[in-house]
């Protein structure tokens, strides 16, 4: 009998793009699915889904009648469900994509081609709970799992250069409104070659701060702008998705408090920029050894079957190494890579990854498989 497969978040953007991919990798033949809704119990499923009424997904006796639930819904749904479902003794695999349950002892952050063995150990002890993890830490990993595999990152820096998607569908919205207010703003001007730079320059900074762009969701323009800081204040100069660079790399990884090794420090600036979906990270990594640059880079290229390497030339960057290039695919690459100056112990690195495949949708569609024990 096909496993029962809930699935909670179908339609928002993460959603919508794990439903496309499970639909590209025919896993729909694999499970008998169930479709739920937060705000439409009793409509319908998609057409592809073959119009089946849609349960609530607050309904915990529906719910708990599930092998496994699959959510893409958000934290506070998490919040709110998982443990009343816990509470009414349901055992089946909770496959989440909130970070709500990711630094909870018992759960499992789910990026299967770098941690595999740490996920098959737990599934062996029983573990059901299996949770995506942060998009640019992700992201990160896939492109460098093998300098990690290897033992041969002593420490890490990653300045990051995040997407608006990474703050949701709106947030993407706000950002081209922005853009094209700004556009229209200057337009004339634009569209006659004697108008001087400066005097477009000027009309937009004039409204980039007068307040007449949207930005209930970013706070301030990110149109011709970057934001330094993504998600919650720490207090402590941190900004939490800086936080998570070390806790969920080396949880990930099964290194650190608990594990029996070292955590690898992990630190750096989170910023987000005008990008779509991918979010880029450039890398300051101490190796553990100097390793000469070519063994680096056949190493970094055979750490997953999705690590790409670029090779450092203005051309091979510009065509390969951009959000534009990558938006859609699976594909990481990896490319700026060259020893530093610091020492040749120090490598620097830059990476792209789309943060709604690998750093979302991809890793919970792979644990699905991984419980059905098809991959
Ligand atoms: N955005 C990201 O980059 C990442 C997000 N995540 C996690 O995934 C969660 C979901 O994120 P995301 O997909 O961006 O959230 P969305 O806002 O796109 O979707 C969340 C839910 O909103 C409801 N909804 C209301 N109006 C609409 C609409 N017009 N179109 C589609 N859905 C609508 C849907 O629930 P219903 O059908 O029940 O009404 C949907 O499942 C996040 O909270 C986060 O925990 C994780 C990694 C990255
Ligand atoms: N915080 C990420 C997106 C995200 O949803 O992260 P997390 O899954 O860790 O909450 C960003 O804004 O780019």
């Amino acid at each position: 009998m096909k496993h029962s497969v809930g699935l909670v978040g179908w339609r928002g953007m993460v959603g919508s793009v794990l439903m496309q991919r499970m639909r590209d990798e025919g896993d729909f033949a694999l499970i008998d699915p169930v479709f739920f809704s937060t705000s439409n119990a009793g409509g319908k499923s998609p057409t592809w889904a073959g119009e089946t009424a849609l349960q609530s997904a607050y309904d915990i006796d529906a719910l708990k009648k599930l092998n496994t639930i699959v959510t893409a819904q958000g934290g506070d749904y998490t919040s709110e469900v998982y443990p009343k479902l816990r509470a009414a003794g349901w055992k089946g695999y909770w496959i989440d994509a909130a970070s709500t349950l990711r630094m909870k002892d018992d759960a499992i952050i789910v990026l299967d081609p770098v941690n595999r063995s740490v996920i098959d150990a737990a599934l062996t002890r029983g573990v059901k709970d299996f949770i995506g993890g942060n998009c640019t830490v992700s992201c990160m990993l896939m492109g460098l799992a093998g300098l990690f595999n290897q033992g041969l990152i002593q420490w890490m820096t990653s300045m990051t250069y995040q997407a608006a998607s990474g703050g949701g569908a709106q947030h993407m919205r706000e950002l081209l409104t922005q853009f094209g207010l700004i556009n229209a703003e200057v337009h004339a001007a634009l569209s006659d070659p004697a108008s001087a730079i400066l005097d477009i320059d000027r009309q937009v900074l004039s409204i980039q701060q007068s307040g007449r762009l949207p930005t209930e969701q970013f706070g301030v323009p990110l149109a011709g702008n970057l934001i330094p800081w993504i998600d919650k204040d720490l207090g402590n100069g941190m900004s939490r998705e800086e936080w998570k660079g070390e806790a969920e790399t080396n949880k990930i990884l099964g290194r650190g408090e608990g594990f029996g090794s070292t955590a690898i420090p992990i630190d750096g600036l989170c910023v987000r920029v005008g990008a779509m979906r991918c979010h880029s990270q450039a890398l300051t990594i101490k190796l553990t050894r100097d390793v000469p640059l070519d063994e680096v880079v056949d190493i970094v290229a055979k750490g997953t079957q999705w690590a790409k390497v670029i090779p450092n030339t203005k051309e091979d960057t510009l065509r390969e190494l951009s959000p534009v290039a990558v938006t859609g695919t699976l594909d990481i690459p990896v490319g700026r890579m060259r020893k530093l100056s610091m020492g040749s112990d120090y490598l620097g690195a830059f990476t792209v990854g789309d943060q709604l495949l690998w750093g979302a949708a991809e890793p919970l569609r792979r644990m699905l498989r991984i419980t059905l024990g098809q991959l």
